[in-house]
């Protein structure tokens, strides 16, 4: 049965063109430039579906060589960046780090012209891992670290700098996954963030800042952190159960369930639950990955909501040791490729975005003189 799409939140109105993704078409979840995200999520490495997005085609073995090599080479962090990364609080939330951070290499590395549209993107792509866990690592452990690893790949990197060493060939499996799935979803809140900054003919920095503070929020991206701290506060699935039920007796809203779009299940969810579940066994402990699967049982016994693509990311990142604060970052690392298309997309058939209000205010009415009033 398909969602029904109207209301407010401007659901269901189109709002203009895409050739990059469909989200809840019938009968084919999601697709990237016509891939089923699953397909791609089993068979690529993050480096080629983000070569997908962003050109059009998947890559042939040396086109994939090239492009993992050219990310490879711009991973180096300015000293002006570093300079602002050592300057921000532990206590600062990672996303303003994001937000931040990508800002301030718009200002060390302008994009002049839209010719420099690719590599702009690409020298985020490469350096928004090591950015972030720059920060992390110098403001909670004191620690500069070096940010040119031997990493092959944006999902090893992520690891690499974040704990210090190359991660494991599973934890690498994973975040391949992961990047894949979170890569590219259509209109959604902060690629739509990005395309209205671009619709005005702005630098590719603001377009992917503005991003970055749209997808910060717990309604979007934000929702696998806040996932996590409703699983971590759970002792075992019967607790699960008792607690669930008792926020949804209070109407609260179980971040990780429902979606804007998709009206059964989110398609991303059964990659990710899968792999979450190959975390727990490696970890020797499935207790997170059991209170997650009867979360998932209750919450569509009761209000026949589904996981979506958050809900299981929190289980997964959590046995691979990543804090928790680094979720949506991550999320930033990967959707960077589906805003940047986005981007590209919008300026290659421009109309500036300007939508009409319906006016519900006073009527029309003059100034009282000051004294008057
Ligand atoms: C990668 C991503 O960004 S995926 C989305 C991540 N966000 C979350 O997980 C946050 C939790 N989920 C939500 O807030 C919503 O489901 C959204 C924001 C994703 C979609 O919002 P909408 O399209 O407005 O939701 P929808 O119209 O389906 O809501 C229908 C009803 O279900 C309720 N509902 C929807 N999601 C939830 C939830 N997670 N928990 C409890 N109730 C919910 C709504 O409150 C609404 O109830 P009402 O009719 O009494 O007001
Ligand atoms: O499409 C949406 O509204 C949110 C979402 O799942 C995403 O951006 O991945």
């Amino acid at each position: 049965m398909a969602k029904q799409l109207s209301g407010a939140g401007l659901r269901g109105q189109v709002a203009g063109k895409t050739a990059l993704s469909t989200v809840g078409k019938e009968g084919s979840g999601l697709t990237y430039r016509g891939y089923d995200v699953k397909d791609l999520a089993a068979n690529c490495e993050f480096e080629e579906v983000a070569y997908l997005v962003l050109k059009g085609n998947l890559p042939n073995q040396a086109e994939l060589d090239a492009y993992k090599a050219k990310l490879k080479s711009m991973r180096a962090l300015p000293q002006p960046l570093k300079e602002v990364l050592e300057r921000i609080p532990a206590s600062a939330h990672p996303m303003d780090v994001m937000r931040t951070g990508c800002s301030m290499l718009g200002n060390l590395e302008t994009e002049n012209d839209f010719s420099e549209q690719q590599d702009a993107t690409d020298r985020m792509l490469a350096a928004f891992p090591g950015m972030i866990n720059y920060w992390y690592n110098f403001s909670h452990n004191n620690e500069r670290i070096e940010v040119e690893t031997g990493a092959e790949s944006l999902a090893e990197q992520f690891l690499w700098t974040l704990h210090g060493k190359k991660p494991s060939e599973l934890h690498t499996k994973v975040m391949h996954a992961s990047l894949i799935l979170y890569a590219e979803h259509e209109f959604n809140a902060s690629t739509f963030t990005a395309r209205v900054c671009a619709s005005t003919l702005s630098d590719i920095h603001s377009c992917i800042t503005g991003a970055i503070g749209s997808l910060r929020g717990p309604l979007h991206g934000g929702a696998n952190e806040a996932a996590m701290e409703l699983i971590e506060g759970m002792n075992d699935p019967e607790d699960a159960e008792q607690k669930l039920m008792g926020m949804l007796e209070r109407k609260e809203k179980i971040m990780g369930f429902g979606h804007a779009i998709y009206s059964e299940s989110d398609p991303r969810n059964a990659v990710i639950k899968g792999w979450s579940e190959k975390l727990a066994a490696e970890n020797g402990n499935s207790s997170l990955y059991d209170i997650s699967v009867r979360c998932e049982a209750v919450m569509w016994r009761e209000k026949k909501l589904f996981c979506n693509a958050d809900f299981f990311h929190a289980s997964a990142y959590n046995y691979m040791g990543i804090p928790t604060k680094l979720f949506t970052p991550i999320f930033v690392c990967s959707r960077l490729t589906g805003w940047a298309a986005h981007v590209m997309e919008q300026r290659a058939d421009n109309r500036i975005i300007r939508p009409s209000a319906e006016y519900v205010g006073e009527d029309f009415r003059t100034v009282t003189p000051i004294s008057a009033r």
